[in-house]
């Protein structure tokens, strides 16, 4: 087990990079399978386990990948098997996201429900709505979902219910390679979608509206591999935006697009937080006080709801009461519980987080219940007073490149440490961790490298080195 340790009161300064998006490159790289010929090049491609889980999906497919300096290359002329490995599909709810490529690519898919997780039920009916109102042919049994449609898909016009992200980008990537045109309406408006659909057509496909509730998708006979760039990650960036704001801090988020984080900064501007945005990224002062403020998720344009927990933090440390209330995921507030031992005062009122600030924050030992919960917690310790303990980092680690060394270069006092009984082996790569006395290169570093490389026989793709820990990422077999 790895824990993250942060000693709170760091005032946070520096510029921060920020890295290309969990959930655009993870659609994007799922999309890869549509290309018949050719090579698709992907540029910033976050060193996240999610990616490596993906990764693994589309290598157990056929496609052939490379993983270098941020950038992977795909190529995927032959598709072996219409079925995705169940552990991978449990281990990440993302990698449902090849269902669409598949149907459209070879007509068939046998593949299980994908995980519920902490946040909630996450259903996939309307994913399956899409798909059927295209002419797939759907069963369910057993856990597994199998589809298949004769000859072709084709276009048809899609209603969804909720404006689900996944289920837009699902279907869209399936009426890539449809007979026809599909219209999806009510289709999520997140960035995501946007980057998805860019990298579609660069790829020879005709999608159109993407980003507005309409999106209008011409079948094209074939896609070919294309270059693209992932978006910058908006949430990582509204994380770190909170990391200075929570700490006083000034901080430049070097990447952060202000157009994608609108809701993220009306709220940190109402709270007294100074927000100079620029070209090439987002500068952040935290005030000496901040105000209380309400906030309810929404589906983009509104405040997004993987932000939430971090901003409840900052509501933590804020003046006066204020209510969150979450209305994309039913059961979103397994932080609360976490914050509570740090002497939090928060009260959950069905959909509601009711959250009386300025209250002194205590340093405890936490876990992470999800993915930003982790992150939610790391921005709480760094304002409160003495030690936090955060574990439960296989969250953490699912979309966040390397927290602990980009908090740390901000001034963060923070360390990851290993704990003796950390596995070896991961499913789809090795890591190795080694403790190191600094972040300075050194001979542990090297020694740590090979040790990866003996205990795989396989490449090391890339490793990256917190405080005290060496973590190696080695190319799963497949590569
Ligand atoms: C990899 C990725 O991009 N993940 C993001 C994506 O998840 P994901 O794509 O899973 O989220 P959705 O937009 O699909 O889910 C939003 C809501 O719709 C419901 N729903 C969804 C599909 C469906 O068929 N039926 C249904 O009822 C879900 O239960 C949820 O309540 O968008 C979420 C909402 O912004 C983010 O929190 C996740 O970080
Ligand atoms: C909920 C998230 O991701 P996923 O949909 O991959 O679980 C997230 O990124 O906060």
């Amino acid at each position: 087990m790895t824990k993250i340790i942060v000693r709170g009161g760091q005032r946070l300064s520096g510029t921060v990079r920020v890295s290309g998006a969990k959930n655009a490159v993870l659609p994007i790289l799922a999309a890869s399978l549509l290309a018949t010929e050719g090579d698709s090049v992907i540029c910033d491609v976050p060193l996240l386990d999610d990616v490596m889980t993906i990764q693994s999906v589309l290598a157990s497919l056929g496609a052939q990948l490379t993983y270098n300096n941020e950038t992977m290359r795909i190529s995927a002329p032959i598709i072996h098997s219409c079925e995705a490995p169940y552990e991978l599909i449990r281990k990440m709810r993302a990698s449902f996201l090849v269902m669409g490529p598949l149907l459209a690519r070879i007509g068939k898919v046998r593949i299980s429900l994908p995980g519920g997780c902490a946040i909630g039920t996450r259903p996939i009916d309307q994913h399956l709505k899409g798909f059927e109102a295209m002419g797939a042919e759907i069963t369910l049994g057993h856990g597994f979902i199998e589809a298949s449609v004769k000859d072709r898909l084709k276009g048809a016009k899609i209603y969804l219910d909720v404006a689900s992200v996944g289920a837009t980008e699902n279907i869209m990537m399936a009426a890539a390679l449809a007979n026809g045109t599909t219209t999806i309406e009510n289709a999520a408006k997140e960035p995501e979608i946007v980057d998805l659909a860019n990298y579609i057509n660069a790829m020879g496909g005709k999608v159109r509206g993407a980003g507005t509730g309409m999106i209008r998708i011409e079948g094209v006979e074939r896609l070919s591999g294309a270059r693209h760039n992932v978006i910058p990650d908006r949430v990582e960036a509204g994380t770190y935006m909170i990391a200075s704001a929570i700490t006083g801090g000034d901080v430049f988020v070097e990447g952060a697009i202000a157009d994608h984080l609108m809701p993220v900064i009306s709220k940190l501007q109402e709270m007294g937080v100074e927000i100079v945005e620029s070209d090439n990224g987002i500068h952040v002062k935290g005030p000496h006080s901040l105000k209380g403020v309400d906030v309810k998720t929404l589906p983009h344009p509104g405040f997004p709801t993987d932000m939430q927990s971090q901003m409840m933090a900052l509501l933590l440390v804020s003046e006066g009461t204020s209510v969150v209330t979450e209305t994309v995921f039913e059961n979103r507030f397994m932080h609360v519980e976490e914050f509570q031992k740090m002497n939090a005062n928060i009260k959950v009122d069905g959909r509601s987080a009711i959250v009386t600030g300025g209250v002194p924050l205590s340093g405890a030992k936490v876990t992470a219940t999800d993915l930003r919960a982790g992150a939610a917690l790391i921005c709480a310790a760094l304002r409160a007073d003495g030690e936090t303990e955060v574990t439960g980092l296989h969250h953490v680690d699912r979309g966040y490149v390397d927290i602990t060394g980009k908090l740390a270069a901000l001034g963060a006092d923070i360390r990851r440490v290993a704990l003796d009984d950390e596995p070896v082996l991961a499913s789809t790569s090795v890591q190795i961790q080694q403790h190191a006395e600094s972040a300075q290169p050194n001979p542990q570093v090297a020694a740590a490298k090979a040790a990866a490389v003996a205990a795989s026989s396989e490449p090391v793709v890339a490793f990256k080195r917190d405080k005290e820990a060496v973590v190696l990422k080695v190319q799963p077999t497949w590569a």
